[in-house]
């Protein structure tokens, strides 16, 4: 009976959420999102896809509390959201590490912007260094890695304060081909062993349902969500997956619902 509970439990819900951003020069009003409404579970990994412009990073950042809603709330742990918190993580898509810092000490980074290193925190985070395959290159700098690495040492140090929410805005789009698709593999394997809450957002439709237990389609003028489909794909989940007729068959639906939306946009 509890564990049905905690099941059906929201990890964070957006109700009735509009952002838009007025510039105050011309003093017109871009409506970034429109009446977005969408739960996610605890543990659930959920990839955004959708045109450019759609409002995938304003919904990403507004959950992060960066952006004010003009209408609507986010609720995180049935907490609304009124801004940054110690709860939620953001790893973008270039890793931003301090260059004058080890791995090791990039990844404490946030921890020390916490106020929080310990004894236990620095073993967490050897942990997570550890997890993100990156033992060995604690004393490194970050021009000694390579792009694929650094974007390890982000998400280690996003990891370390063991936030409730992960936030993943194109984390992999500026790595090669090759090893975007190993971090990817990379990336579930981490999720599978932390079963954080994320969100990840893509441009990529073969990354999102690679990954993702749910993926939303927004739309775009004004953004909002035009579908959401469950990926019932089972995990773990190889790469060879992706040849898989069922994945294909995923692909295909959820380019069918982008193409509509953009036929109906006038974007063909
Ligand atoms: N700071 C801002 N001021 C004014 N308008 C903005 C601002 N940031 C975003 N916008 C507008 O809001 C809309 C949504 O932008 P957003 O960056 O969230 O979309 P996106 O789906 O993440 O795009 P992309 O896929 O290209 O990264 C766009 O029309 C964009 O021009």
């Amino acid at each position: 009976m509890i564990d049905t509970q905690l099941e059906d439990k929201h990890k964070l819900s957006a109700k009735y959420l509009d952002v838009s951003y007025v510039n105050n020069k011309t003093e017109t009003e871009v409506i970034a999102l429109q009446n977005i409404n969408l739960d996610i579970k605890e543990g659930e990994f959920i990839c955004i896809v959708g045109p450019s412009g759609c409002g995938k990073t304003t919904f990403l950042n507004t959950v992060a509390g960066l952006i004010e809603p003009s209408r609507g709330t986010i609720l995180l742990d049935d907490q609304k959201v009124n801004g940054p918190g110690k709860d939620r993580s953001m790893v973008f898509q270039n890793p931003s590490l301090l260059p004058w810092r080890t791995v090791i000490d990039n990844v404490l980074y946030g921890l020390e912007l916490q106020k929080r290193v310990s004894y236990e925190t620095k073993k967490k985070s050897q942990e997570y260094i550890n997890m993100v395959g990156l033992k060995g290159y604690e004393h490194h700098y970050p021009h000694e890695l390579s792009g694929g690495m650094q974007q390890r040492v982000n998400l280690a140090r996003a990891l370390t304060v063991d936030p409730s929410l992960l936030l993943l805005d194109e984390p992999l789009s500026a790595l090669d081909a090759q090893t975007r698709e190993f971090m990817q593999e990379e990336l579930l394997r981490i999720w599978s062993e932390t079963k954080k809450t994320s969100i990840f957002i893509t441009h990529q439709i073969d990354e999102a349902v690679y990954l993702a237990d749910r993926v939303f389609v927004f739309g775009a003028r004004p953004g909002r969500v035009v579908d959401s489909i469950d990926i019932n794909l089972p995990r773990p989940r190889k790469l060879s997956i992706k040849r898989d007729p069922a994945f294909l068959h995923l692909i295909d639906h959820i380019w069918s619902i982008i193409e509509k939306e953009s036929t109906k946009q006038g974007f063909q």
